[in-house]
C-alpha cells in the first residue's frame, strides 16, 4: 500500500474530554503506512479566555470577530494553550510532536474583512517545512493562528487552516468534530453531502454555526482537491481506525 498523508482537523471540543486526544493519536501510532498532520481549532478555550479577561465575543457566520486588542488572548489559547495540550497528549501516545502556526506550514494569511478585524483568510504558498518534519518521523501539530508578509497575526478559522494545509499537501482531508455527522432537519445522520444539497440545508438553516463553515470549506476542499472529504466524529476513535481503513463513516462531502 502507497503511503498517503492525512491531514486530520480536530475540533477544540476534544480539549474538554480527557484524553480524548490521546485516543486518537494511539490510533496514528497503529498505523505505519500512512503518515498525518494535526490541525486543530480550540473555539470553546478561546471563549473562556476572552471572558475571564473580561472582553465580549461575537461571530459572524461563524467566524469570530477578532479585535486587535483581543488577539494576544486568542494566539495564547489556540497557539500556545491548546497546541502544547495537544503536543502533550501526542507525546503521551508515544509520538514525537513538533507544534506549528500556519506560517511554518507553508500557509500564509491576510485579512478576511475589515469588519471581522484581525480574522485571517489563507493564502497558500509552498514553503512550509511540514514535509521535512514527516521525513524525520515527527508529527506536525498545527494551530490555527496566521502571519502575512509583514508579521502581522491573524486568527483563521481552523477548519478553513486544515483545508489550505491538505491543498498544500495534496493530502486527504478528515474532520473530526463533536457531533457524529451533519445531521438533517430531523436529526439523522446525512452519509453523503453535496453542493445542491449543501445549498438548501444552508437555506433551510438546518446547517448553521461552525457547521456552515465546515461544510463550505470541505466543499471546497473537496473540489479542490478532486475526492471527498470526511466530517466524523472524535468521541469515537475507531471512527479514526475506521476512515484510514478507507471505510465510508460520518459525512462524505463529495466534489
Ligand atoms: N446540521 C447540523 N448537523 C450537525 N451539527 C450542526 C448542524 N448545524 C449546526 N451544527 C453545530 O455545529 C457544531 C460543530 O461545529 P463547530 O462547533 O464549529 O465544530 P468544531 O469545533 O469541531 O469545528 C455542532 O456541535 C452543532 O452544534
Ligand atoms: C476566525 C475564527 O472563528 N477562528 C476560530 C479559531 C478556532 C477554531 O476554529 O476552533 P474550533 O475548530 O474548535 O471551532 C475561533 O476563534 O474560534
Amino acid at each position: 500500500m502507497s503511503t498517503k498523508t492525512w491531514v486530520i482537523k480536530l475540533g477544540g471540543a476534544v480539549l474538554n474530554t480527557e484524553n480524548a486526544a490521546k485516543a486518537l493519536f494511539n490510533v496514528l501510532n497503529a498505523d505505519q503506512n500512512n503518515q498525518f498532520v494535526i490541525v486543530h481549532g480550540g473555539g470553546s478555550l478561546v471563549d473562556t479566555w476572552l471572558k475571564q479577561a473580561g472582553f465580549a465575543s461575537a461571530k459572524h457566520q461563524g467566524l469570530r470577530i477578532s479585535p486587535s486588542e483581543q488577539m494576544p488572548y486568542i494566539v495564547g489559547a489556540l497557539a500556545g494553550c491548546a497546541n502544547k495540550q495537544l503536543v502533550s497528549q501526542a507525546i503521551n501516545a508515544g509520538h514525537k510532536p513538533v507544534g506549528l502556526c500556519l506560517y511554518e506550514a507553508g500557509v500564509m494569511a491576510s485579512q478576511k474583512l475589515k469588519a471581522l478585524g484581525q480574522v485571517g483568510k489563507c493564502e497558500s504558498n509552498d514553503d512550509s517545512i511540514v514535509n521535512d518534519l514527516l521525513k524525520l518521523g515527527r508529527l506536525p501539530i498545527v494551530s490555527s493562528i496566521g502571519f502575512d508578509e509583514q508579521g502581522n497575526w491573524y486568527n483563521v478559522n481552523a477548519d478553513e487552516a486544515a483545508a489550505a494545509i491538505a491543498s498544500n499537501l495534496n493530502a486527504e482531508l478528515i474532520f473530526m468534530t463533536d457531533v457524529e455527522a451533519v445531521l438533517d432537519a430531523n436529526k439523522q445522520p446525512l452519509h453523503q453531502l453535496d453542493t445542491k444539497h449543501i445549498d438548501t440545508l444552508i437555506d433551510e438553516g438546518v446547517i448553521l454555526g461552525g457547521m456552515e463553515v465546515k461544510v463550505k470549506t470541505s466543499l471546497h476542499a473537496a473540489q479542490h482537491l478532486r475526492r471527498g472529504v470526511y466530517i466524523s466524529s472524535w468521541q469515537k476513535p475507531d471512527n479514526l481506525t475506521a476512515l484510514l481503513q478507507g471505510e465510508h463513516v460520518g459525512t462524505k462531502i463529495t466534489p
